[in-house]
């Protein structure tokens, strides 16, 4: 990260309430409880953003304590919509006075989150044009955004680069066009989706992305009146919609928190009851964690995660788009690797740099190479990409607890859980990057009867 994310990881620390950015963890403990997940960061932040396309108020439920909504939520009131808090994890997003903000309000969100680049179709239909800061997000590649612009060029937007953002216009309004992504890109996706739903005529998107979040965006739109039908082969029809009302919605389970809470589990031979997970988006890490020898326990209202006590087996596992292995469920996932008996083989397609956060699990102890031109097999499922990486973990290796520093999201969650597995005392910097997507995580810890303290 650079020093700009970790001032806004520090800033955003103290907004959801971490009085420090430095954890000293106290090792050898089994995390042991229960916690509760709600909506998903993958799928709140989008949803906030769906509310500027409608003329009436909307209200969603199940949003988490994170710092990314709290970015989402400072650029939508930017751009006059009054976010209203009802109850804790209920907004009311009101557009009613939407208008233009001033460039200095936005860039102060400037590399904070991803999110900016899906105001790009809603401000157009509601304004005519679109001022969006330098993007921020976790750096585990180039993240570039051409899927975006090059599908809003499609739609009719004019796109100027500024020297920090961009600016659009759309001259004759925004009209349906054929679409193919060259990869299922989920933001791509999300941009023809707020875009598309009210420009003129029908809008049809080829290889698009498919994952949970996506369709339940694709149910909050259809709340809000929108014609979106979702066809074999990853195509995509919008008919677009001249008018767009407010919804109520409570947001899908975040399934990426759920999977790490449940590698915490494996790592650090403990049991962990996740409430509100629920096991059809789960079900393909879900596969992943019984072929390692974690257990599971499917219940009503969440899922049971637990070391059953034999030793981890090594597996083979391969990154992808839905409904394949989750990009962000491979960092927790490489801990519990580190104790698994004999050689595991991560294969990251999705991101070109997605392995960094392994520089520190091998200061602890951890037996981790990473292959930068990936590794070819011919069990392979997913194909090739030119950047891909590929990680062998081999196991079982003795954790020790040492000094490290957050890089990213998933791969801060990472670290946590590897001290926490770790003998001895870690003190690991940076912590507030966490919470842009791991709700009140220092408080679950707590729960779960981690052996801790801020410093
Ligand atoms: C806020 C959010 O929802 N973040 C998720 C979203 O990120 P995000 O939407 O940014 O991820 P994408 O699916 O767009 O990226 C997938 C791949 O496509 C490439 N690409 C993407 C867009 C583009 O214009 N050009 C391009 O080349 C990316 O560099 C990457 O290699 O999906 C990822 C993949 O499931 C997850 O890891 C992130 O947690
Ligand atoms: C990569 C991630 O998020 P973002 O796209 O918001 O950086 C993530 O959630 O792991």
């Amino acid at each position: 990260m650079n020093s700009h994310l970790d001032l806004d990881s520090r800033k955003a620390a103290q907004r959801v309430g971490l009085a420090s950015d430095t954890i000293v963890i106290r090792g050898g403990k089994p995390l042991t409880g229960r916690i509760e997940v709600r909506g998903a960061k993958n799928l709140v932040t989008k949803a906030m953003v769906a509310a500027l396309l409608a003329d009436t108020p909307s209200v969603l439920k199940g949003v988490p304590e994170i710092s990314d909504v709290h970015v989402v939520k400072g650029l939508l009131e930017a751009h006059g919509v009054v976010v209203d808090e009802l109850m804790p994890g209920e907004l009311r997003l009101d557009p009613s006075n939407v208008s233009s903000a001033h460039f200095a309000e936005i860039n102060a969100h400037a590399g904070s989150s991803r999110i900016p680049i899906l105001f790009c179709g809603p401000l157009l239909h509601q304004l005519g044009e679109a001022f969006i800061p330098d993007l921020g997000g976790c750096r585990i590649g180039d993240r570039p955004i051409d899927f975006h612009l090059n599908a809003l060029r499609a739609l009719g937007a004019v796109v100027e680069k500024l020297d920090d953002g961009i600016h659009l216009t759309a001259p004759d309004g925004l009209v349906g066009a054929h679409i193919e992504l060259p990869f299922p890109s989920v933001g791509a996706t999300e941009q023809v989706l707020l875009s598309a739903v009210r420009a003129e005529g029908t809008t049809e998107l080829k290889n698009a992305a498919i994952e949970p979040e996506i369709m339940d965006l694709i149910a909050i739109l259809q709340k809000m009146g929108a014609i979106i039908s979702v066809e074999p082969n990853r195509v995509i029809v919008i008919e677009g919609v001249k008018q767009l009302r407010g919804y109520v919605h409570t947001a899908i389970f975040d399934r990426n928190e759920a999977a790490s809470w449940a590698s915490a589990a494996l790592a650090t031979h403990g049991d962990i009851t996740v409430g509100g997970a629920k096991q059809q988006e789960l079900m393909t890490f879900l596969n992943i964690y019984r072929k390692v020898g974690g257990e599971f326990e499917v219940l009503e209202d969440g899922i049971r995660f637990y070391h059953p006590g034999t030793p981890l087996k090594p597996v083979m596992v391969e990154t992808d788009v839905h409904p394949g292995f989750m990009t962000d469920w491979q960092q927790p996932l490489i801990v519990a690797l580190t104790q698994a008996e004999g050689t595991s083989v991560v294969h990251e397609t999705v991101y070109e740099n997605r392995f960094g956060f392994t520089d520190a699990l091998n200061e602890m102890g951890a037996d981790i190479t990473v292959h930068q031109s990936g590794i070819a097999s011919i069990t392979r499922r997913v194909p090739r990409r030119p950047l891909e990486q590929a990680a062998v973990v081999t196991g079982p290796t003795h954790l020790t607890g040492a000094d490290v520093r957050v890089p990213d999201l998933r791969g801060g969650f990472s670290h946590l859980i590897a001290a926490l597995a770790a003998e001895g005392t870690s003190t690991i910097s940076n912590v507030g990057i966490i919470s842009r997507g791991y709700e009140l995580f220092i408080d679950k810890l707590e729960q779960l009867g981690a052996d801790f303290e801020l410093v």
